[in-house]
């Protein structure tokens, strides 16, 4: 027999699904309704469950992934994408519609504020309730019993109904729990948010401990603590995967996402007559039409303006906006002592290059604003639709560095 350690390919599988879908409906009396009927259709043996009904809609739709021992899987997703569904099926607290879940070992979550917990037992008791549910003995729990309290900080307080616990004293005492108990398969969801820094960040160092002899899946809507502490993503959108594997690729499908959305939102109408812009796209440095870029390559804004009129002495200004965030930053040509001039039905095509690109992985959107004199301030803008997406270097751990919008152009020197 070897000795050495399996790669994460060969480690054991703990958490399989296989075509998970969940329905929920949208009116609580046709759900009434329709449970009702399920049980009777039930009894008779004749139970539809992959049909929809009026009113009905799939929370999660044939979802399958693997995940094996040693692996951090990131979860992310838009409000209502399906992922807390997802876990709490994983979790047991919800059955499935259709498709199989296999877990093998034990199971630590912290998924809903105060779950599991009973509201009028002290947190100690508590401890030991959640810790015989995991299927320890009383002998086992008393033995972590110190290290969760401690993990937790909550010694004045382990003796007070968690009923007047603060929602981050709950969140607290979940995860302690949760990750103390040497679990195989460790579910995070979105509650750990809850918590102050200073704790979240100790319960990411804990993730990380615990990695090597754990199977994790973490929700976040912070894409930097999914990058942080996962080693591979997976994108949920209306219930469905649409990426699962590297994380920064599963980051671009997200804010893609996010960004069709918001323009689907706005319903955009773009100006198309009088002076207007009519085109923003990107180039790189072989004049090749691209959206992907890499940190640290030269990036070409080409710009299409079109006027009826003639007009003299115009503006352009370019901003970078992160989709999360916001306005990351902008230049105008105006610094530049760079002006823009079109004749009566003029067809004008600018390029402003970025250099030396300083964003990191992610999504950003580029705006640009087309300004004349006193008279006529705002020409146009074309706000959403110019994607530009840093897809590399590869993002690995907080080690390497990757956190944040920008990477410095830094130099290290040893004495
Ligand atoms: N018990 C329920 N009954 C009816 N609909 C539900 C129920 N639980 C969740 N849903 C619906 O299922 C969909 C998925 O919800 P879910 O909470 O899984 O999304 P999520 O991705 O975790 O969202 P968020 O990021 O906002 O937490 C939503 O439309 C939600 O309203």
């Amino acid at each position: 027999m070897s000795n050495t350690i399996p790669s994460k390919s060969e480690s054991e599988v703990l958490v399989k699904v296989e075509g998970l879908s969940k329905k929920f409906c949208k009116d609580l009396k046709t759900s009434l309704w329709y449970g009702v009927k399920d049980l009777l259709s039930g009894m008779g043996g004749n139970k539809n469950d992959r049909e929809l009904r009026p009113k009905e809609f799939w929370a999660v739709k044939d979802v399958s992934f693997e995940l094996r021992r040693g692996e951090c899987l990131g979860l992310i997703g838009h409000n209502g994408a399906g992922k807390s569904t997802l876990l709490k099926i994983l979790n047991g607290l919800i059955n499935p519609d259709a498709g199989k879940v296999t877990i093998k070992g034990r199971v630590g979550a912290l998924i809903e504020l105060g779950a599991g917990f009973n509201p009028i037992l002290s947190g100690r008791e508590n401890i030991y309730n959640n810790g015989a549910v995991l299927g320890f003995s009383r002998k086992e729990i008393t033995e972590k019993l110190d290290d969760i309290i401690a993990f937790a900080e909550l010694e004045e307080f382990i003796d007070m109904p968690v009923q007047n616990y603060s929602s981050g004293m709950k969140v607290r005492l979940g995860f302690a729990v949760a990750a103390q108990m040497e679990p195989d398969v460790l579910i995070i969801d979105e509650v750990l948010a809850v918590g102050d820094v200073a704790f979240r960040m100790k319960c990411y160092n804990r993730i990380l401990e615990l990695i090597d002899r754990t199977a994790v899946i973490f929700v976040s809507h912070s894409l930097g603590q999914i990058l942080r502490v996962c080693s591979k993503a997976m994108t949920m959108d209306i219930g469905q995967i649409v990426y699962n594997g590297g994380l920064e690729k599963a980051v671009t499908v997200y804010e893609k996402l996010y960004l069709n959305k918001k323009i689907g939102d706005l319903k955009i109408v773009e100006k198309t007559s009088g002076s207007f812009i009519k085109n923003v796209s990107l180039f790189d440095k072989n004049e090749k039409p691209e959206t992907d870029f890499s940190t640290g390559e030269d990036v070409f804004v080409k710009i299409q303006l079109y006027s009826e009129e003639p007009i003299y002495k115009t503006r352009l200004r370019v901003c970078i906006e992160s989709i999360n965030i916001g306005p990351l930053g902008a230049f105008s040509s105006p610094f530049s002592e760079v002006y823009f001039d079109l004749k009566e039905k003029e067809q004008k095509e600018v390029v402003v290059s970025i250099k030396d690109l300083p964003l990191q992985i992610g999504s950003y959107n580029i705006i640009v604003g087309w300004y004349g004199d006193d008279d006529n301030p705002v020409i146009d803008i074309k706000n959403f639709g110019t994607h530009l997406n840093v897809v590399s270097p590869e993002v690995k751990m907080l080690a390497y560095g990757t956190d944040g919008f920008f990477r410095f152009k830094h130099e290290w020197i040893k004495k």
